[in-house]
């Protein structure tokens, strides 16, 4: 009797281990389907700042690049880039008085009257680039707005002005085009489908984003560190750091991301780099009294970040970035990468 009644007390562990087994199997997969459920990142940011150049990045390195058909369209775009260019450093030679070699003011004369990249706008564009007064111009664009990338196009006038020109990724990298409306990338980054949205970042778009918010796995917020002495294109009154400041504290502190970690790139750094020997920092931060070099300034900034979205909810990554070097985003995509892997293993109850 004895033994039936431990051999029925047995069995009836066994099941009752085989079930929690099962339990634990099925839960298991759960999360894991969990975990295998499309990503969804979005970069936001002020415009200009460089989210689409990230965009780009994660497609030429995850994703089969640029087609031909889009570097054709990326060719029109640059070549038409280089007569508007021209346009606003001949304006800004006038607005600032500037004066120019004497042989140059017969092209600078006539440049408004093109339209297009022909033979005799590239001589112009040429001739006139390598004008000092137009380089002087190019110096002093925080007074007024050309894009820094407007320098790597003008000194390859002469290759962009080819009938058979097709643009390299660098050039596509460099090439600026403001989103209007959404953008959305599909990679598949560590065995982990990714949708990366792409919004646009000037005033006028802000009001697109909220629309993008549902399902948001994590935020990549890029700030252009090297705009510190630049003024807003939408409002020549306000300085664009700033802008970015405010921006970021509305975003970050809104309901769908309180408690969403988030990433910020601080971009640019080649630039605000050189900047950064010549221009103070006291151009945004008037009461900045730290040391003006790379490191204090930066330590300065992030902190200002910092204190708007630290909360004990999430964890906020910081990294300085040049978003059209390849190589150096290689290594930000890795850490974002596992930055949002720990982010599906936390939802999941892994860790
Ligand atoms: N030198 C330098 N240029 C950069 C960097 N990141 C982006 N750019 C350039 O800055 C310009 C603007 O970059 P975009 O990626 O178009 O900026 P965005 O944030 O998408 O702008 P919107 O679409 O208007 O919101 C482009 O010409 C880029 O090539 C960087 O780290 N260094
Ligand atoms: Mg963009």
């Amino acid at each position: 009797m004895g033994n039936i009644s431990h051999k029925k007390k047995l069995k009836k562990e066994k099941l009752k281990e085989q079930t929690l087994n099962n339990m634990i199997n099925l839960r298991m997969e759960k999360q894991n389907e969990k975990l295998k459920k499309t990503i969804k990142i979005i970069t936001l940011g002020t415009g200009e700042s460089g989210k689409s150049t990230f965009l780009k990045q994660l497609s030429l390195l995850y994703s089969k690049g640029f087609e031909k058909s889009s570097r054709e369209v990326y060719a029109t775009t640059i070549q038409n880039n280089l007569i508007i260019y021209m346009k606003i450093l001949l304006r800004a030679i006038e607005e600032l008085g500037i004066k120019i070699r004497q042989e140059n003011t017969q092209y600078s004369k006539s440049f408004f009257s093109f339209d297009d990249l022909t033979t005799q706008s590239l001589k112009a564009i040429i001739q006139l680039w390598s004008d000092p007064g137009l380089k002087e111009a190019y110096e002093r664009r925080a007074e007024f707005q050309l894009p820094d990338m407007s320098q790597y196009f003008l000194d390859s006038a002469e290759r962009i002005g080819k009938n058979d020109y097709l643009p390299t990724d660098q050039d596509i990298l460099n090439c600026r085009i403001p989103t209007t409306g959404v953008n959305e990338l599909h990679i598949v980054v560590d065995d982990l489908p990714w949708t990366v949205v792409d919004v646009g970042g000037q005033r006028s778009e802000r009001r697109k984003w909220m629309h993008q918010f549902d399902g948001v796995s994590l935020v990549v917020y890029v700030v252009a560190l090297s705009e510190y002495d630049q003024q807003l294109f939408e409002d020549q009154t306000v300085n664009r750091l700033l802008e970015s400041l405010d921006l970021f504290a509305k975003t970050i502190n809104n309901g769908c991301f309180e408690n969403k970690n988030c990433v910020v790139l601080f971009n640019k750094v080649d630039i605000f780099k050189k900047k950064i020997r010549k221009v103070p920092l006291t151009k945004c931060f008037l009461h900045y009294t730290w040391e003006n070099d790379y490191q204090s300034t930066c330590k300065y900034i992030q902190e200002k970040f910092d204190k708007i979205g630290r909360n004990k909810k999430r964890v906020i990554f910081y990294h300085f970035t040049c978003a059209t070097d390849t190589e150096s985003m290689r290594g930000v995509f890795d850490v974002v990468s596992s930055t949002i892997l720990q982010n599906q293993l936390n939802v999941g109850g892994y860790l």
